[in-house]
């Protein structure tokens, strides 16, 4: 298989003047909204339109096992995968209270969770293995695998995109998918593990240590090349992980703007990236993860977070969140008054 990486539109760039423009005649001293002002001429540009429209929303939660558990590099057991997939699929999982909150909707996919599901219950079925193989022995996947992953998340972005879409957020489940999204930032930033790597589901000082000396292992025993980021994620990668970055490239190259959750979502956007440089400007960092190795990937990636909630939860929870703050930016440049419809005096 040969992976077909599609063209990635650029932002309108008159669009984006023409935004800034109108928030400069809004009834507000310029400049005063900050990043709101900043991220509704981001969305403004993406879509190509002056008035944006971010009404329809989803969350596409990956899942995703991993078979480098066996090592110990989680607090928690590998069964948590399919038992929180069920979770997401009855509406009790953290990232369902806050969709529905958020008025989005959610969409589950196994794309390589080591457990069946009974057919009808609302996960859509994406396979690629019941779990990846153990990094720290060999390959996680091979590289066929890691380009169907690729491509199946396309496929996903652009089957939700004909369901009707605006906004588009990237969530993950994945126990132990805190591993491989360290051994990604380590390879693509140059970091030293140690410095990528945190905590997860919250490990204590000798599971750290373990952890970081596993992704060092991974790294040294199968050699990644960085400049082959099909080969980084087939080698210490995640199916989830491989389905995120392909949704990432899917939505950009529909014009849809993607909202990058924590560190595992991180990590699969700067995989997107190293793929296809030109979804850049579709990305929008929702928060800053208590996962330390997240900030040397955003700093490639070029974005600042919205948010910073010392949160560490992942299944697209902090994406959702920052939902609410993109539908303030845009309302604020539909809805406000310009100087002169109000008759306010601008600045002399
Ligand atoms: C109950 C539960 C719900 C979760 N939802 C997301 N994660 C998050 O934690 C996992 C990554 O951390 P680590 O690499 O340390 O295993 C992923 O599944 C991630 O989505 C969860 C973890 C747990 C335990
Ligand atoms: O930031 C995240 O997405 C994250 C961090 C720790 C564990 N799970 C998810």
């Amino acid at each position: 298989m040969m992976l077909d990486i599609p063209a990635i539109p650029a932002p309108n760039e008159i669009i984006a003047r023409q935004a800034r423009q109108r928030q400069n005649q809004l009834t507000k001293p310029t400049g005063s909204l900050g990043r709101l002002e900043d991220l509704s001429i981001q969305i403004a540009s993406i879509q190509g339109k002056i008035k944006p429209d971010v009404s329809r929303k989803a969350v596409v939660v990956m899942a995703g096992d991993h078979g480098v558990t066996h090592e110990g590099v989680s607090a928690y057991p590998a069964d948590v995968t399919p038992q929180m997939v069920h979770n997401f699929l009855t509406g009790g999982a953290a990232i369902n209270v806050l969709a529905r909150q958020a008025g989005a909707r959610v969409s589950v996919v196994d794309m390589g969770v080591a457990a069946d599901f009974p057919s009808g219950c609302g996960v859509i079925d994406r396979k690629i293995a019941y779990g990846t193989m153990n990094m720290a022995s060999g390959p996680a996947m091979t590289r066929q695998q890691a380009e169907k992953s690729l491509k199946f998340g396309m496929e996903i972005a652009w089957a939700e995109i004909d369901r009707g879409l605006d906004l588009i957020a990237t969530g993950d489940m994945g126990i132990g998918n805190t591993t491989p999204s360290s051994a990604i930032a380590a390879v693509f930033t140059g970091e030293p593990v140690s410095r990528v790597t945190g905590r997860g589901t919250g490990l204590d000082d000798r599971g750290w240590e373990t952890k970081v000396a596993i992704i060092e292992k991974a790294i040294q025993l199968n050699q990644p090349d960085k400049n082959d980021p099909i080969d980084v994620l087939a080698k210490v990668g995640g199916f989830e992980i491989g389905g995120l970055a392909g949704l990432v490239i899917g939505a950009a190259s529909r014009g849809i703007p993607v909202v990058v959750d924590g560190f595992i979502s991180t990590a699969a956007a700067l995989l997107a990236f190293e793929l296809a440089p030109g979804i850049q400007p579709y990305l929008i960092a929702a928060h800053r993860s208590v996962e330390a190795g997240q900030r040397a990937m955003l700093d490639k990636l070029g974005i600042e977070p919205l948010m910073d909630f010392n949160m560490r939860l992942g299944e697209g929870t902090g994406a959702v969140l920052a939902f609410h703050i993109i539908e303030a930016a845009v309302r604020i440049l539909n809805e406000m008054s310009t100087f002169e419809s109000a008759g306010v005096s601008d600045r002399s």
